[in-house]
């Protein structure tokens, strides 16, 4: 049964608590990332009004040139009232009906929220405000005929997959590397194991690189956190503060030929999927447990960077071209470059013959609807899954490890409430523990967290460390079916 937020066990972490980084987030974040939408709409209508004057008058495409323009315009006024209304705490509004899937089920909480008078932008809970905001935008471009496909973050998630070309190449190297000893690999469980921890924490600190947190990061600092290699690693291993990596290790060992599956629910397109990419390649590569992985992305543009059909689509064709990757990037020599080419050939093998696939059809336009898709962008948290979205409930039970990245999958697995730090992981996803193996690499960049001893999370607190939401810490949380 779908729990009402007024029935949670924790209340949830929302802007009233000025303290709290839902705060901040209403202050700064929002309105930076929706000035970043406007420029983007208002640089494209801007082309859009020189190009005018080469048109023929009263042709059909001068026709659709303005009514493009117009529309512009329009999207772009709904979003200045929006940060308007928003910096003034006025209620949330209703999401119009406007054909795509979830208006009515945001509404419905909306209304919820109404009741208990927590609908307005800083008493709502952070986490459904923050979906709602992205369902909201979306509705924007829904409703005109010219910018339905248009997705306001596709520059921004380009030019920074491109910006990470030196971490992509020392990835492709290792993978490299790893070739002149695969069987040994296969074969040897304590190196395999090794090996193992290198790549959760690749996967795992991939998701330190997040488009929506970083509004106030350079190129540079970008780069420091996209470090990858065993020192870089092992000088983080500190910052992992609940750690289940020998335990997801067992439980696949035990998997041993059985043609195992793994899920990853998808989170920020260009370099954390490029580090999903290599992780599930290393699974199916270099261990014997694993037979196929299952990519499930987002239907719509979401919390900026989260993989979209079209980001996976060209994920592959990106990292093949040249004047996308400049191979004079590769600071380790041409051979780089032929090691990149190399492995993601295989990946590509991989999605010809069906090892690698994606949960919904690859060409799946922004807000068409799919069963196996639209739950992720849904308000609510994943508690309800089983209710919400059955026919995905049924298929990830048929998953051998559901692998979650990234922080907001984390808030929605937790509810994102107030839970005390040292709650059981167990606890805080409820009806979803046990069902499927899930396995969660979070870096931490909302308040939320479980499973922390009280001692270390009272020291971290003590020394004045933004723990919690700096994006410098991460939890590895590991809970297998019930038995
Ligand atoms: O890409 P990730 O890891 O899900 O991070 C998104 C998270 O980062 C934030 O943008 C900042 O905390 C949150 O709004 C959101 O939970």
């Amino acid at each position: 049964m779908v729990i009402r937020i007024s029935e949670y066990p924790y209340p949830p972490y929302d802007p009233t608590d000025k303290s709290g980084f839902s705060y901040d987030t209403v202050v700064k974040r929002w309105p930076i990332i929706l000035t970043g939408i406007i420029d983007t709409i208002y640089r494209i209508d801007h082309d859009i009004s020189v190009s005018l004057p080469s048109l023929t008058a009263g042709s059909t495409e001068e026709t659709q040139a303005q009514t493009k323009f117009a529309e512009g315009k329009a999207i772009i006024e709904k979003i200045s009232q929006l940060k308007y209304d928003m910096a003034r705490d006025r209620p949330l509004e209703c999401i119009p009906a406007d054909g795509e899937v979830y208006a009515d089920e945001y509404n419905e909480v909306l209304n919820q929220l109404a009741e208990q008078k927590h609908n307005t932008w800083f008493t709502a809970p952070w986490l459904y405000a923050e979906c709602y905001l992205y369902r909201l935008l979306r509705s924007f471009v829904t409703q005109t005929v010219h910018w339905k496909s248009f997705d306001p973050f596709y520059a921004q998630k380009e030019e920074t997959f491109r910006g990470s070309s030196k971490a992509i190449y020392q990835l492709a190297t290792t993978i490299h590397e790893l070739d002149a000893e695969k069987q040994s690999i296969r074969d040897d469980r304590g190196k395999l194991a090794i090996l193992f921890k290198e790549m959760i924490q690749m996967c795992l600190w991939g998701n330190a690189t997040d488009l929506s947190l970083l509004t106030h990061m350079s190129h540079d600092d970008i780069a420091h956190l996209q470090t990858v290699g065993k020192e870089a690693q092992a000088a983080r291993l500190e910052f992992i503060l609940k750690d289940d990596q020998d335990k997801v290790i067992s439980y696949l060992e035990s998997l041993k030929d059985k043609d195992a599956r793994v899920d990853f629910v998808l989170d920020n397109a260009g370099f954390e999927l490029f580090t999903d990419f290599v992780f599930a390649d290393f699974l199916v590569t270099y261990t014997p447990y694993v037979k196929k992985v299952v990519f499930h992305p987002k239907l719509i543009p979401w919390f900026v960077s989260d993989v979209t059909p079209s980001d996976f689509k060209s994920t592959i064709p990106s990292l093949f071209s040249e004047s996308f990757f400049n191979p004079s990037n590769a600071s380790g020599g041409p051979q780089q470059h032929e090691y990149l080419q190399k492995m993601v050939t295989r990946w590509q093998s991989y999605l010809d013959s069906g090892v690698f696939t994606l949960a919904v059809p690859v060409d799946t336009e922004l807000g068409q609807s799919h069963p196996k898709g639209d739950f992720w962008t849904g308000p609510w948290p994943y508690w309800d899954l089983q209710e919400k979205a059955p026919e995905l409930w049924e298929d990830l039970r048929g998953s051998s490890l559901v692998v979650f990245k990234g922080d907001l999958n984390y808030r929605k697995l937790t509810g994102d409430i107030k839970w005390p730090v040292t709650t059981p992981f167990e606890t805080a996803v409820g009806s979803f523990g046990g069902v499927f193996p899930i396995l969660s690499l979070r870096t931490n960049k909302a308040d939320v967290v479980v499973d922390v001893p009280q001692e270390v999370a009272d020291k971290l607190d003590a020394a004045g460390e933004k723990w919690r939401v700096n994006g410098k810490y991460a939890l590895v949380s590991f809970l297998p079916r019930r038995a």
